[in-house]
């Protein structure tokens, strides 16, 4: 199988999912609107600000026009951060409008929308009118794009409420180090991709506090049943949240200093404050801004997120990291489940 592919974001995941779809032989063009980026992708075949020593094949092309990235497509990758998706997928409406194609469309972002609380299917399918808004699919998993870069085997989702969609994603993907499942749960896969950036950068603060093994497993655990809860008062599928998307997810973030969220979360813990942590991380930290989003999500629905609600309160109301813990331990006792 060997499409034109358009990517869209040449980040760390962007650039690195181009490089496994240029591997399978596709036409991938890598969009960035860095026209500096796009010079060293290049000429150099390297993207060094976001994946060190890495060397791109020089059949990967980077552009820095988006009309001629789209040019023929017959698939768009969308995987710019949270906050971009929508104006990004506006311009490609307006290019997509005058050329008449209706490539396929899959995005790998982990976020939801500010104020709007979409998830990135729902912004793509608003933004892009001619796409079939049924199959669009995200592909979600436990995947660093460090690890995925020196080929190390990586199994993650792709989701989508049509099952044809799903499988081609499987297929542009699948390669022996690289494996794609299929999941119809796209409600669920969104949620658990987002929110479990939340739980990395309490995870990262716990280890930058000092506390051990338990705290962690315990702030995970607790952490997965309130996206579940969450995520099921959307319809998604609880069985969703044990699977890659979920607590596959988690345990990749909330464990591994490759993530930018668990490192946010370690500084915050060392006694950092949140914009030089922002500013000198140079890649996005999308559990920030979705922390906001699920806390207030989880107000407007009435579900019970209490450790969501206390690291919102450590990002933006200044409370003191351990007066968050402690107030959390100290909750009065329930039931499990
Ligand atoms: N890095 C990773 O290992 C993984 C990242 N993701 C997700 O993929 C998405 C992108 O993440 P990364 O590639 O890691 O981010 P990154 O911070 O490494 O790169 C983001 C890219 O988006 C571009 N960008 C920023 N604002 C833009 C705008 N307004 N318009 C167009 N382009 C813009 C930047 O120039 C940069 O090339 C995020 O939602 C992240 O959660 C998902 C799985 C793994
Ligand atoms: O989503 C990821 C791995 O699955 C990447 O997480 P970070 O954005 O925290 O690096």
């Amino acid at each position: 199988m060997s499409e034109k592919i358009a990517v869209l974001g040449a980040g760390s995941w962007g650039s690195i999912l181009a490089s496994v779809l240029d591997e399978n032989g596709n036409d991938v063009r890598l969009w960035s609107y860095n026209p500096k980026q796009v010079e060293e992708l290049n000429t150099a075949h390297t993207n060094s600000h976001y994946i060190k020593d890495f060397k791109f094949s020089p059949s990967l092309v980077a552009y820095s026009d988006l009309a001629s990235a789209l040019a023929d497509v017959q698939t768009i990758l969308f995987v710019v951060p949270t906050k971009a998706v929508r104006s990004v997928a506006g311009q490609v409406a307006t290019i997509l409008q005058k050329t008449g194609i209706q490539p396929a469309l899959i995005h790998a972002s982990k976020g939801i929308e500010q104020k709007t609380y979409k998830r990135i299917s729902q912004v793509l399918a608003e933004e892009i009118p001619a796409a079939n808004r049924k199959s669009i699919t995200v592909l979600s998993g436990p995947s660093h794009a460090e690890d995925v870069a020196r080929h190390d085997l990586t199994l993650v989702t792709a989701a989508s409420e049509s099952l044809d969609a799903a499988k081609h994603t499987q297929k542009l993907f699948m390669t022996n180090y690289f494996r794609v499942y299929t999941n119809p749960d796209i409600i669920g896969v969104e949620i658990g991709a987002a929110l479990k950036n939340i739980i990395a950068l309490g995870a990262g603060a716990l280890h930058g506090l000092g506390y051990g093994d338990n705290a962690k497993a315990a702030l995970m655990t607790r952490g997965l049943a309130e996206i579940s809860r969450l995520g099921t008062s959307f319809g998604a599928d609880p069985m969703t949240f044990i699977g890659l998307s979920g607590v596959g997810d988690i345990i990749v973030t909330a464990t591994s200093a490759n993530s930018r969220n668990w490192r946010a979360g370690d500084e915050l813990g060392r006694g950092e404050a949140l914009d030089d942590v922002i500013n000198h991380m140079g890649m996005v930290i999308e559990g920030v801004a979705t922390t906001k989003a699920a806390y207030e999500l989880s107000k407007q629905r009435g579900v019970s997120m209490p450790i969501t609600e206390a690291i919102y309160q450590v990002l933006y109301e200044g409370k003191d990291i351990r007066t968050a813990i402690s107030d959390l331990m100290q909750r009065e006792g329930r039931s499990e489940f």
